[in-house]
């Protein structure tokens, strides 16, 4: 059988086993509109979305994952609870990696359920990891809920916490924000100057960038107001630090997080649902005991997850990118929801990767 024809086997027998742990299978289209739903993947994404034109519907892109067409037709016509699965291609354009698949198939598995967030986290991560079967796969899990729970806990203005929680998915610019707001480091000189001037925008020379003067003015109000607020303190500093830094088996990391929220009472909360995410493991056969979780887990992924993250890697194959991937999406039913929202979590896996490791096994 040649290669493709074997992946859709693999994959009609993973989309099998997901039926049998109570999913429906649907289909999506490979065409959606790209100016409604391109920005619900963040960065990443959109910078490698296959988008075209099209003079009756507007811009059109290539599928690049499931997750967000199955919400949208969830919350258009869903009764709940509901799980799902799916098994087709998805499309992302490589930047820098020639040899990395372009065009690939996933299969995947959501939960829409309002009952057991905790229990659903664990019953996808547990759904799939017995779908990898005996394939030597290191799982890694994180929680972007806690992270955006100390952003919003911070000492400082809305706007700063706001600049932040969209930076979340950028751990370097992140940090440049953070040491800017807790005047770590210093204003750069030309920032500086352009605060100072009284006429910043008569420049003397046409506009020819793509921002309005109005946003190019209300850009250095913010950098105005901005310069004038207090620092964030450096205790707030180090405890985000700190928490970035977590990274070991869950129940340490539970104590860890447990003890950082002693003086960053905003996380608790997201802590408790961590405790519960790991109770509802243990009770599903996994071990929790072993299993890692880093704090900056799924930093740099689907900017609309935010709470459990997971990822299964090939040992000893940093080459490869994630066999599969997953994490909750609450919000992002609540923004394609029109007024109604429902906790949601899900995760894929690449059948063709598995395929391959399958061979050399
Ligand atoms: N759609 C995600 C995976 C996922 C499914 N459900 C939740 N997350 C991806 O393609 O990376």
């Amino acid at each position: 059988m040649d290669q493709k024809a074997r992946v859709k086997t693999r994959a009609a027998e993973l989309s099998a086993r997901f039926q049998a742990a109570g999913a429906v299978p649907v289909e999506t289209p490979l065409l959606l509109p790209a100016e409604v739903l391109l920005d619900l993947y963040g960065e990443d994404i959109r910078g490698r979305a296959y988008v075209t034109s099209d003079a009756l519907r507007g811009e059109q892109m290539l599928r690049p994952d499931f997750t967000v067409p199955v919400v949208q037709m969830h919350m258009a016509h869903g009764a709940e609870p509901a799980r799902y699965t799916y098994a087709g291609e998805v499309f992302r354009r490589q930047e820098d990696d020639a040899a990395r698949a372009n065009e690939y198939m996933q299969v995947g598995y959501e939960v829409f359920d309002r009952e057991n967030p905790a229990a659903a986290d664990a019953e996808v991560f547990a759904v799939v990891k017995e779908a990898l079967g005996d394939v030597p796969v290191r799982a890694a899990t994180g929680d972007i809920g806690i992270l955006a729970a100390a952003v919003a806990g911070l000492d400082t203005t809305e706007r700063r916490k706001k600049a932040l929680a969209r930076h979340i998915w950028r751990p370097r610019r992140f940090k440049a924000l953070l040491d800017r707001f807790s005047g770590r480091a210093e204003m750069p000189a030309s920032r500086a100057k352009l605060l100072a001037a009284d006429a910043p925008l008569d420049h003397g020379y046409p506009d020819i960038g793509v921002r309005t003067q109005a946003e190019v003015a209300a850009r250095i109000d913010w950098l105005r107001e901005d310069a004038q607020a207090a620092p964030i303190s450096a205790m707030q500093v180090e405890l985000i630090e700190a928490l970035l830094a977590v990274r070991e088996t869950l129940p340490n990391a539970l104590e860890h997080i447990r003890d950082l929220a002693v003086d960053m009472p905003a996380i608790s909360e997201a802590a408790y649902r961590l405790r519960d995410r790991i109770a509802a493991m243990d009770a599903r056969g996994v071990d929790v005991n072993t299993l890692g979780f880093e704090a900056s887990y799924g930093r740099t992924s689907m900017e609309y997850y935010d709470g459990f993250v997971f990822g299964f890697t090939v040992e000893g194959r940093a080459d490869l990118p994630p066999v599969a991937t997953g994490g909750r999406y609450d919000a992002l039913t609540q923004v394609l929801g029109q007024g109604r929202e429902i906790p949601a979590v899900g995760g894929v896996i690449r059948p063709g990767l598995l395929v391959d490791l399958e061979d050399a096994a």
